[in-house]
């Protein structure tokens, strides 16, 4: 069964544990900055893993020193659920181990 999409206070709930996160009411967003290249790079497959295990995958945009995160859950219809709310946390709980700037 397709997960139910999340209403807007339900999202604004799930960021407000979620510190520089925000959402545009369709998808959950979120752009880390590294130290460098390989840091942000390792960033990916750290998240990569944590996807495969989740079986949930956002959009991933690899730059110099940054990774741009942007999910939503198309079973869904492209609407914000609670498997991107469990994404995003999961992606924030390892995001100080690769020396996040910002
Ligand atoms: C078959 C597989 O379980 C589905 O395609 C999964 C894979 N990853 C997914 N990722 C996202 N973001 N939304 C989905 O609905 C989704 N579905």
């Amino acid at each position: 069964m397709a997960p139910r999409p999340l209403s807007q206070e339900e999202i604004d709930a799930a960021l407000a544990e979620l510190p520089g996160w925000e959402s545009d009411g369709d998808r959950l967003r979120r752009t880390y900055s590294f130290a460098g290249h390989l840091p942000a790079a390792a960033m990916v497959i750290h998240v990569a893993r944590i996807q495969d295990e989740l079986d949930h995958h956002a959009d991933l945009l690899l730059g110099y020193n940054t990774l741009a995160v942007s999910v939503n859950t198309h079973s869904a219809g492209g609407r914000i659920t609670e498997r991107d709310v469990e994404l995003a946390r999961r992606i924030a709980a390892v995001a100080p181990a690769h020396d996040v700037r910002s």
